[in-house]
């Protein structure tokens, strides 16, 4: 790992550490702040570069296009709301996904296993443990987005999200974001409304570069990811934990997001 991460820089391997202490506390900090922590340079130069090779030719042929409409909550609908409530208005995602199995003794595989890295999140979170999923599919996935295709208006349904940018788009791609727009108490349709017409001043634009780690509290902050535009896709790993050991999804699931079972 050490030739892979920047663990002069961010020593999750010295965990009790002062330096790692001051890690923890700054990105705590940061979460409490912002909904989110940054590691820029987390991989080490020419790091995401060659992860992005490994992963271009499964990229290429194999991933999963994934194109809906769908609306905010990424549900059929609200029982409190009337089907044509502007809260529910309907946005496109298109997107290619490439899951765990398919990319077996990969840099991403070995860097989401990594148990300083998981250690290291759990403190961030005040959490005494957190889990790798068991999914063999959803465990961690890599996301491509081309010319044209975005990630819209959601919310995610765990509590929180990691993500390593492989690759930047040369426009747009951006991640877009309106911290609290709702909370546990209180759904604020009218705020959802105001956001997806494009009426929200508090939404925010978050320019990453290649190789940062970004975790993102996302379950009442909406978030999207801009269309990309130009020849180079946009790369992303995105990591999933649990604070229980085991988590799968159901078969359901499985075909929901990536079109297959097994
Ligand atoms: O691609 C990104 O930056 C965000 C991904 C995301 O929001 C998600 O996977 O739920
Ligand atoms: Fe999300």
């Amino acid at each position: 790992m050490e030739d892979i991460l920047d663990l002069d820089r961010y020593p999750l391997d010295r965990e009790g550490s002062p330096d790692w202490q001051r890690l923890v506390e700054a990105s705590t900090a940061a979460l409490e702040a912002n909904g989110m922590f940054n590691l820029e340079g987390f991989l080490r130069p020419g790091v995401a570069e060659r992860t992005v090779a490994e992963i271009r030719p499964v990229m290429d042929t194999r991933s999963h296009v994934h194109k809906r409409m769908h609306n905010i909550y990424f549900k059929p609908s609200i029982p409190e709301l009337s089907p044509d409530h502007p809260a529910l208005r309907k946005v496109e995602t298109i997107s290619h996904t490439v899951c765990a199995d398919q990319i077996p003794g990969s840099t991403v595989l070995a860097i989401y296993e990594y148990e300083p890295l998981v250690r290291f999140l759990a403190a961030t979170m005040g959490k005494p443990q957190l889990h790798v999923m068991q999914d063999p599919l959803a465990r961690a996935n890599v996301m491509g987005y081309r010319a044209g295709e975005a990630l819209n208006w959601h919310f995610d349904r765990s509590e929180f999200t990691t993500t390593l940018l492989l690759q930047a788009p040369e426009r747009g791609g951006d991640f877009e974001y309106r911290t609290d727009l709702r909370s546990d108490d209180d759904p604020n349709y009218d705020g959802v409304a105001q956001l997806l017409e494009g009426r929200d001043p508090e939404a925010k634009i978050l320019r990453m570069r290649a190789g940062t780690l970004n975790v993102f509290r996302g379950k009442n902050t909406a978030h999207r990811v801009t269309t990309v535009e130009g020849e180079r896709e946009r790369m992303i790993a995105v990591f999933s934990y649990y604070e229980r050991p085991g988590v799968i999804f159901s078969e359901e699931e499985r075909i929901g997001f990536y079109g297959r079972a097994a």
